[in-house]
């Protein structure tokens, strides 16, 4: 089943092209790695791919209420311990139990702990584990090992792998490599845009939130 269809995608950060002439899909069971140079767009086509901007140009399909994104900020609630944040995010989107995502990030000891408490790699595993809480199949994802030690990387491999067996996707823009062998490449190099060309933003569009 295909999760996720581009055709011919442009997409801009701050009034300027950045990817354009952009084709790809992506069924359940397989994931792709996203490349590119600092500064290429990756993360400008993960947002775009998610909803939080629109694009510019061309056409992007997938299933409604399909996609989970997970940018650079972990997304936690500081004040609500694990359990809690992974229970409030269960919640939101109707997703499953906590428990299979407490033990895949190697969080069973930390459930009680506030948020706010937890070290950085902690806080990252925290914010992965919630991908698997939300019961959706397309994971959009953002640099998803900053601040992961290789234990820890190892462990969202094998989440990873797990999502994908059971019939999920995931586009994951990272430098690192994830040891994932199975997965394709999506190198945005050739797609980049001449960064000397202003596009018209979409009307009403207020990058400000961003
Ligand atoms: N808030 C912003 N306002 C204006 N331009 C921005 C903004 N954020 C990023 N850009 C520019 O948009 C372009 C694409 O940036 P983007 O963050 O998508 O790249 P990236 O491939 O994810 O980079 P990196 O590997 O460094 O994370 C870059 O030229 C960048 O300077």
């Amino acid at each position: 089943m295909t999760l996720i269809s581009v055709r011919d995608l442009a997409v801009a950060r701050g009034g300027l092209r950045v990817i354009e002439s952009l084709d790809f899909s992506l069924s359940g069971g397989q994931a792709l790695v996203l490349r590119g140079p600092n500064g290429s767009g990756k993360t400008t086509l993960l947002r775009t791919l998610a909803g939080l901007q629109p694009a510019v140009a061309g056409q992007i399909d997938c299933p409604p209420d399909s996609i989970a994104y997970a940018g650079h900020a972990d997304g936690l609630k500081p004040a609500l311990t694990v359990s809690e944040n992974l229970s409030f995010w269960a919640s939101v989107f109707g997703g499953p139990a906590i428990g299979p995502a407490l033990v895949a990030m190697n969080l069973t000891e930390l459930t009680a702990r506030p948020a706010h408490t937890l070290s950085a790699g902690q806080k990252r595993r925290l914010g992965l584990a919630r991908l698997m809480v939300t019961g959706r199949p397309l994971w959009l994802l953002d640099e998803p090992t900053v601040s992961l030690d290789s234990n820890s990387v190892a462990l969202f491999a094998a989440m990873l792998r797990a999502h994908l067996a059971a019939g999920g996707a995931a586009l994951v823009a990272t430098h690192i490599d994830l040891g994932l062998p199975e997965a394709g490449l999506l190198d945005l190099t050739p797609y980049r845009a001449n960064l000397t060309r202003r596009d018209d933003r979409p009307a009403g569009f207020n990058e400000a939130f961003a």
